[in-house]
């Protein structure tokens, strides 16, 4: 049983990629940093999300590839190899073995403590350690909470009871299961439903609403649905789920006055904020709710708590969490040394980005590659916008890069500024168009100088050209 005291001058709650970068820049920025982890260090990104998700999808892409190539698709003879598709997962997640990131935890100058930390009043943290042991840590400037988000399990009567998996279990599963239903079509739902179908199972998506991915530009969901259906996936849209049971080893949904049946469930509803747990009520704040933050991801009224990554909601998305992990340290540093922190947009201490020029890609196939603002989130914004829609399988890149290539790229532009307040790529590998999407997004690059950014010829990119073009009319 361990028993100590310490004192640092920033204490951070989660080792997940936000805290680790946040810890990282207030130590490179000349404090003394303690990162608190009760499961793996690297996060849910590491071990149960993005990488075991995307080493899952990758080799169906490189196959979808190569088929979509005259001649070389003469080459694709033999099926995927779903048992070295799942060994290339293991190796992505190192067998779930966080060895690799504490050294770099060390290597960065931070201290790492094992256990759960819980919040114990103003800037004190109590950790309790595996062994049963206390540590408590005081913070000199600042306590960091970056313990992300969970699954949040809609409340269908008897779906507890069925051990759905959450998608913890749907990326590190040793096997694809004969049947699988998954509820849910977001981000999780919608790629997980590629990786499974395309590793054996058969697989049935059941989605509330009347579209897939319903918070991206509609031509996004059109497209994965039909893609989906396209290879044999049941996708059922409005779809209402009422109970759940298991009757000996199946699972049983209701779902609109019928009976689905699967081997295993897959709930993909969506997250809540980790912070049942972590003391909130020591300090005034409501347990299980995401935490309050300003834009330089402070929580509100409580000038020495920070709450960055998925805990405050803003956009649960690792790159995103890392952003925030960036602007946040630099805003402890700043205020710790005295100095003045600017809390105006795009400033070396604020996340504007987040309500800005959020990019994010959902690995399906195609991909969704999208940036800012939708023309319906323009819409609800109340700002003026226009339109302009391309299909990117008119551009020589595109043709050559897939026969048939088939893609949309629609960009919301403010009329007035001439500026691009949004943009979405729906098609086969747009992934690597996004970034100079959002450089155009954050920098209000004017279309006037975008004429001036020339697309090379032959690349899928000479879509920009033609987005312009048709913006021009
Ligand atoms: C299936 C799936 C796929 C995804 N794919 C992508 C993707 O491709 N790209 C992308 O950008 N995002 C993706 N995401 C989202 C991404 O995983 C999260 O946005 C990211 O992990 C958030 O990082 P975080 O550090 O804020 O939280 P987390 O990664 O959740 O880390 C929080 C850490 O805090 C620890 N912790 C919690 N409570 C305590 C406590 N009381 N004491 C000590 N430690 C504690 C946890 O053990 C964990 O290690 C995906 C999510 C899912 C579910
Ligand atoms: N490639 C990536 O970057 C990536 C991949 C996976 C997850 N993520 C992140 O993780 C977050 C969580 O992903 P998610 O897919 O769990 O959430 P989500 O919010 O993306 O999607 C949840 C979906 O479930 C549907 N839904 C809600 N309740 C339902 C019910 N009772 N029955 C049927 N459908 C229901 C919703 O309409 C919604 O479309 C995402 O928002 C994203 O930020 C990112």
């Amino acid at each position: 049983m361990s028993s100590a005291d310490r004192t640092y001058d920033v204490v951070v709650l989660g080792a997940g990629p936000t805290g680790e970068n946040l810890a990282d820049v207030v130590v490179r920025g000349g404090l003394s940093a303690v990162l608190v982890e009760e499961h793996l260090v690297g996060g849910e990104c590491s071990y149960y999300a993005c990488m075991p998700s995307k080493a899952l999808l990758r080799g169906t892409e490189a196959l979808a590839a190569a088929r979509t190539v005259q001649g070389a698709a003469a080459a694709v003879t033999g099926e995927q190899d779903v048992a070295a598709t799942l060994a290339r997962r293991d190796s992505f997640t190192h067998d779930w073995d966080d060895t690799g990131q504490v050294d770099w935890v060390a290597g960065a100058g931070i201290d790492l403590v094992r256990g759960t930390a819980r919040l114990d009043g103003e800037r004190a943290v109590v950790v309790t350690t595996p062994d049963g042991g206390r540590v408590r840590l005081t913070a000199r400037h600042a306590v960091a909470v970056c313990t992300g988000s969970e699954p949040a399990v809609p409340p269908v009567a008897g779906l507890d009871g069925v051990q759905p998996w959450t998608p913890r279990e749907a990326t590190g599963a040793k096997e694809a299961p004969r049947r699988l239903l998954v509820v849910g079509g977001g981000y999780v739902g919608c790629e997980l439903s590629f990786a499974w179908h395309a590793l054996g199972s058969r697989v049935t998506l059941l989605q509330r609403g009347g579209r897939l991915l319903p918070d991206a530009e509609p031509q996004a969901g059109d497209a994965v649905l039909a893609s989906l259906r396209d290879r044999g996936v049941d996708v059922r849209l409005d779809a209402d789920v009422t109970a759940a049971r298991r009757e000996d080893d199946e699972v049983v949904l209701t779902v609109g006055g019928e009976e689905v049946r699967g081997d295993e469930v897959l709930v993909a509803t969506g997250r809540q904020a980790r912070t049942t747990a972590i003391g909130a009520d020591t300090v005034g704040l409501e347990p299980g709710r995401y935490l309050d933050v300003d834009d330089t991801l402070r929580v509100r009224g409580l000038p020495w708590l920070y709450g960055a990554g998925d805990v405050n909601g803003r956009r649960l998305l690792t790159h995103m969490g890392k952003y925030q992990a960036r602007q946040a340290g630099a805003a402890i540093v700043a205020r710790a040394r005295g100095e003045e922190v600017s809390g105006a947009d795009w400033s070396p201490h604020t996340a504007t980005a987040d309500r800005a020029a959020t990019p994010a890609v959902v690995f399906t196939d195609p991909q969704v590659a999208s940036v800012g603002l939708t023309s319906a989130q323009a819409r609800e914004a109340g700002l003026p916008h226009r339109v302009v829609e391309y299909p990117i399988g008119s551009v020589a890149g595109a043709a050559l890069l897939a026969d048939g290539y088939e893609g949309t790229a629609v960009a919301v532009v403010d009329p007035g500024r001439e500026v691009l307040l949004g943009v979405t790529f729906v098609g086969p590998a747009v992934a690597e168009l996004l970034h100079a999407a959002t450089i155009a997004v954050v920098g209000e690059v004017p279309i006037s100088r975008l004429w001036h950014a020339v697309p090379a010829y032959p690349t899928v990119s000479e879509v920009w050209l033609r987005l312009l073009e048709t913006w021009r009319g």
